[in-house]
């Protein structure tokens, strides 16, 4: 094109205004004509379509008065090669594309106009044409949109016209013309899109009025765009669909069941500690463990309120297990000598029963054996560990002429193979409900602890065999007082139902010798008044 539309920007427009030169021209609404050098309809169109352009009111910068060339998009005048192409003249510039692709489209159509149908191929060639030319794949995909823009805007120019050579000229000008008119602001930032359109343009016209039949187009643009377009695959997973998982995510579900189940039990735990702490001790129960220095005491605290901390058990005050110091036992059925005397590992084992019971039941570890040694105050005689079941047999200890004492295996957690320790819990059951001189079951509690289910079995199985128990709460050294007041408190409320539970729960430390003066007492009255 000849036309020298002047570059279209703001400095540009600024240049145009008033400031005309002799020989410049400018487009003004239609009002002025542009002088463009191009003669007859190709300067009306021009005229045409800048005036759709710029809406008849903006300017055009002037020509240069140098008369060089200014580059021209397809924004600021789509007609430019469509004048060159239409007119075949005057056009000094390289066309957008080779002279070889020219050729070829050329030839193309030749073939069209000789009458046959267009093959989808020989459009498609049309466009790889541009490919070959250009050598790169971004001109191929701006020939496929020029192609497409060809179509969408060449049948609606067609109808208004009727005349095929403006059929894509015409077209393309007025899907911008109407473009333009929507926004001015278009104008500034189109002048890439505007370089494809006019791409575009130039290929569906390829010079000399040669311009393609309408239905052969529109045939080629149908295969054009049957052609399978390749759709981008998308996966979407769903976290919470487990229909399809893998062996490693089946491993993670796993870990997270687990990790859910260690959540509920601590929480339940965590609920279960809160309503311990709700626990609401007893004033009777408080000084109780005051009295007898229950609890986590401090060494200074026992000292201050009288008692020889260089002793072993300084709340027992007893130093040593020799007759002469077991003659300070207050109790006249303790200073008797302990012995030994039976071990049954099954019922068919038991000793007669010739003699009145007292019973030490609970869990392994829970201290009965250095209970029985404490009460006592004769250590060796019964064997105590830190290590769990120890004690495996029923151990019969004889104290004086009137009391025998018991020592039974632990239940629940020993070093002990399951059968074995089945058994033990069995012989266990089985003495406490069938013994005839038992007259007290003491069943010992860790005051930490506190009860567990097997502490309920064997409750539930006393209270059928109708066998007295009181429940003794050891090793309270090792917690605060007021947890030992609050144990005994739950304990004690827990069992107010069962007849044969006897009152109040007792509060022992084998290690300070707290509470076990008070244990003597009660068992004491037991042996005193115990008939056979
Ligand atoms: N701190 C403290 N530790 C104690 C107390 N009584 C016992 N122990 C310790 O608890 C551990 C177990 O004591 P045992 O008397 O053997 O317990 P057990 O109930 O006879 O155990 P099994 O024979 O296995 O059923 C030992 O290490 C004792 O030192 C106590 O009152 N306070
Ligand atoms: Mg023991």
């Amino acid at each position: 094109m000849t036309a020298d539309v002047g570059k279209i920007g703001s400095s540009n427009y600024k240049n145009s205004k008033g400031t005309m030169k002799k020989g410049q021209r400018t487009l003004d609404g239609g009002r002025r004509r542009l002088k463009t050098g191009v003669k007859d309809k190709r300067s009306h169109m021009d005229q045409e379509g800048t005036e759709g352009i710029y809406g008849g009111k903006r300017k055009l910068r002037p020509l240069s008065s140098n008369k060089t060339r200014k580059r021209i998009y397809a924004d600021q005048g789509t007609g430019e090669e469509i004048t060159s192409n239409g007119n075949g003249e005057g056009s000094n510039r390289k066309a957008p594309f080779s002279r070889k692709r020219h050729n070829k489209v050329k030839d193309d159509d030749v073939v069209e106009a000789k009458g046959r149908s267009v093959s989808p191929r020989s459009m498609w060639a049309s466009s790889k044409l541009g490919v070959d030319s250009s050598g790169s794949k971004r001109s191929s995909y701006k020939a496929k949109n020029a192609v497409r823009s060809e179509r969408v805007s060449g049948v609606t120019r067609v109808k208004g016209i009727g005349q095929k050579e403006f059929v894509d000229v015409g077209g393309g000008e007025t899907g911008l013309l109407e473009k333009r008119s929507k926004s001015k602001f278009e104008l500034s930032k189109g002048f890439e899109s505007g370089k494809k359109k006019s791409q575009a343009v130039s290929l569906s016209s390829p010079g000399k009025n040669k311009v393609r039949d309408k239905k052969s187009l529109g045939e080629d643009l149908e295969d054009l765009d049957e052609k399978p377009k390749k759709k981008k695959r998308v996966i979407r997973i769903d976290p919470y669909d487990i229909s399809n998982k893998r062996r490693d995510d089946g491993i993670a579900d796993n870990d997270i069941k687990k990790q859910e189940k260690i959540d509920l039990e601590e929480k339940a735990e965590m609920s279960k500690n809160a309503q311990f702490r709700a626990i609401q001790p007893s004033p009777s129960i408080l000084s109780y463990v005051e009295d007898n220095l229950l609890g986590r005491r401090r060494l200074i605290e026992l000292r201050r309120a009288g008692y020889n901390t260089e002793l072993s058990a300084p709340l027992d005050n007893i130093p040593f297990s020799t007759s002469s110091e077991r003659e300070r036992i207050e109790e006249n059925i303790f200073r008797n000598k302990l012995t030994f005397f039976a071990a049954a590992k099954v019922s068919s084992s038991f000793p007669p029963s010739d003699l009145p019971e007292i019973a030490f039941a609970g869990r392994s570890n829970v201290g009965k054996s250095s209970l029985l040694n404490a009460l006592t105050r004769q250590w060796g005689v019964v064997r105590t560990s830190d290590k769990p079941g120890l004690t495996q047999t029923i151990n019969f200890f004889n104290l004086g002429p009137k009391l025998n004492l018991v020592d039974l295996p632990g239940y629940g957690f020993a070093y002990a193979k399951e059968e074995v320790k089945d058994a033990w819990e069995e012989l266990v059951k089985e003495y406490v409900s069938t013994r005839a001189g038992l007259k007290r079951v003491c069943l010992l509690i860790d005051t930490k602890w506190g009860m567990k289910p097997r502490d309920h079995e064997l409750i539930d199985l006393m209270e059928r065999a109708k066998t007295k128990y009181q429940i003794v709460l050891t090793k309270t050294d090792v917690v605060f007082p007021i947890d030992v007041a609050r144990r005994a408190m739950q304990i004690e409320e827990g069992l107010k139902a069962h007849k044969s539970a006897v009152q109040p729960v007792m509060m022992v430390s084998s290690k300070s010798g707290a509470g076990i003066r008070s244990l003597r007492t009660v068992l004491a009255k037991i042996a005193r008044f115990a008939k056979l």
